[in-house]
């Protein structure tokens, strides 16, 4: 019945002028079972054997030092990338090999890209309503209420009109949150959110994001090279390292990681040094 779309979804029929074709009011947080994921480019074992769970509504943090394979394996969650081994499952059920089952209840899920990657010819209002109105989700008055709703859950009221040319890179990255809530996702996920924003930025950007999980019941799966911005706000981290998970836990836990290597990534970073 309900089919997923890449950044979208579909539903059925409009009830009323106010309604959506979907109940977006129904959110939920998704769990995440990544089991023996193994990709490769070329030569190249980017992720090798990936286990991986992440609980339903928890906030949790990929880190580890560039080129370790974070991004790839959030691409990964959202069919970006298609393993050669190893499967994911959204709440207990395979994406990669899906079992044609419509008992199977779908789940809303959208990515907030480390470019933003808003549409610079449009206004603020637009790009975050973009997906409503391009898949039809909800009548235009309805569309316009959310806009103003999202727009103001990230701290960014009376911005509609404004062209996203206009605004800084703290504010980009909340528009582009704010769109991604449009649809009122079960699962959203954050690729560097932090890279290009200065220190006060990250804070602001950090607390919003702490602020909207007071709200909302979704599961938010973050990757980040942020040791510092990871440790704020995540319930659980797992630090990856050369295409593997060397370590899981709370943040209170990887502070204390006896793992050499996590204990030289938290050095380094502590001493503003890239790690590798
Ligand atoms: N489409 C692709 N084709 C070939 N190689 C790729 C592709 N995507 C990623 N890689 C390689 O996979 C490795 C992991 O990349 P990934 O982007 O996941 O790193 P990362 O840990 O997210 O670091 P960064 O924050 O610097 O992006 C890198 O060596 C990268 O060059």
């Amino acid at each position: 019945m309900f089919e997923k779309i890449k950044h979208g979804l579909t539903g059925s029929i409009f009830d009323n002028e106010m309604e959506c074709n979907v109940n977006l009011n129904d959110t939920r947080g998704v769990d995440i079972r990544i089991d023996k994921l193994n990709k490769y480019f070329g030569e190249k074992h980017v992720l090798q054997d990936i286990d991986l769970e992440i609980k339903a509504g928890e906030t949790f943090s990929i880190i580890g030092p560039s080129g370790t394979g974070k991004s790839v394996l959030l691409k990964h969650v959202v069919k970006l990338e298609t393993p050669d081994s190893g499967e994911i499952y959204i709440d207990g059920n395979p994406i990669f090999n899906r079992i044609k089952n419509n008992s199977i209840r779908d789940y809303r899920y959208s990515m907030v890209f480390q470019s933003s990657a808003l549409f610079n010819s449009l206004t603020v209002g637009e790009n975050v309503g973009l997906w409503l109105r391009e898949k039809r989700i909800c009548k235009e008055v309805r569309i316009r209420q959310i806009i103003t709703e999202k727009l103001e859950k990230v701290g960014l009221q009376d911005t509609e009109n404004l062209r996203t040319s206009e605004l800084s890179g703290g504010m980009k990255k909340r528009v582009a949150i704010a769109r991604s809530l449009a649809m009122n996702p079960d699962l959203i996920l954050y690729d560097e959110p932090t890279a290009e924003l200065d220190p006060v930025t990250t804070d602001e950007l950090a607390n919003t994001i702490l602020k909207l999980k007071e709200t909302t019941k979704n599961t938010t799966v973050i990757v980040t090279h942020d040791l510092n911005f990871a440790l704020y706000i995540s319930d659980r981290i797992a630090m990856m390292h050369g295409g593997k998970i060397i370590e899981v836990g709370s943040p209170a836990q990887i502070k204390k990681s006896e793992n050499p290597i996590v204990k030289g990534f938290i050095y380094t970073t502590t001493k503003g040094i890239r790690g590798d």
